[in-house]
């Protein structure tokens, strides 16, 4: 199975449950289904959704496996700013921001674009900032079996923002370091690089 499967390759049948239940959504909030503008809503909506969440058919080891090179290098590689966006798993509403990802190797080394992937396969699925924060450490922690990994989140959380709550400016931050990053000074040294980016 490719790790690359796009919505043309969804269930078909999954798609069209999602899409009748996109339509008594959309008429028990009180709308006309069948007014022009909302016609195809349902079709479009069960294929955002489904797009949004297409990373539970998504294998993130198998992406890390797809490149991995033997190479000495043994000093941090710091890939920062990888943006994402996410659904929380209570509302189902977007949350979103930037993921910093380091690892320092330890025989093998990754090609870079493989840990964007690696963010986005969980971060498409309904999730909590902390799992989705864990999820890609212990990914590539046990994959590519590096001698440390360091990942960092910050994200905000429309469902604070747009309800509940209504904070439009907080952001929340969540970390895991495993290996090496456990080591303070090393930790230190990864946070002072992605600083900047932290305010
Ligand atoms: N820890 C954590 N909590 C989250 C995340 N996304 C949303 N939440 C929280 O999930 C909680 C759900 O709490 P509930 O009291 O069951 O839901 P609610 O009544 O809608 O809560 P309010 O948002 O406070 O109105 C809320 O406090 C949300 O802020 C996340 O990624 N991590
Ligand atoms: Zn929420």
């Amino acid at each position: 199975m490719s790790p690359y499967q796009n919505l043309e390759e969804y269930n078909i049948e999954i798609a069209n449950d999602v899409k009748s239940s996109y339509t008594k959504i959309i008429g028990e909030l009180g709308e006309d289904v069948n007014r022009e503008g909302l016609v195809k809503t349902p079709e479009r909506a069960a294929k955002a959704m489904m797009f949004l969440t297409q990373g539970y058919k998504q294998d993130a080891v198998e992406i890390l496996n797809s490149a991995m090179f033997a190479e000495s290098y043994d000093d941090m590689v710091i890939i920062k700013n990888i943006e994402l966006y996410s659904l929380c798993e209570h509302h189902m509403l977007p949350f979103f921001g930037k993921a910093h990802v380091a690892y320092i190797p330890d025989g093998h080394i990754v090609g870079l674009s493989k840990i964007p992937r690696v963010v986005d396969v969980f971060a498409r699925r309904l999730q909590v900032q902390e799992r989705l924060t864990h999820d890609i450490l212990e990914c590539i922690n046990n994959t590519l079996k590096p001698k440390g990994v360091a990942v960092v989140i910050e994200a905000a959380h429309m469902c604070m923002m747009m309800r509940g709550v209504q904070k439009q400016n907080s952001v929340t931050t969540t970390s895991g370091f495993r290996g090496q990053f456990e080591k303070i000074e090393t930790r230190n040294e990864f946070l002072k690089l992605i600083s900047s980016e932290l305010s």
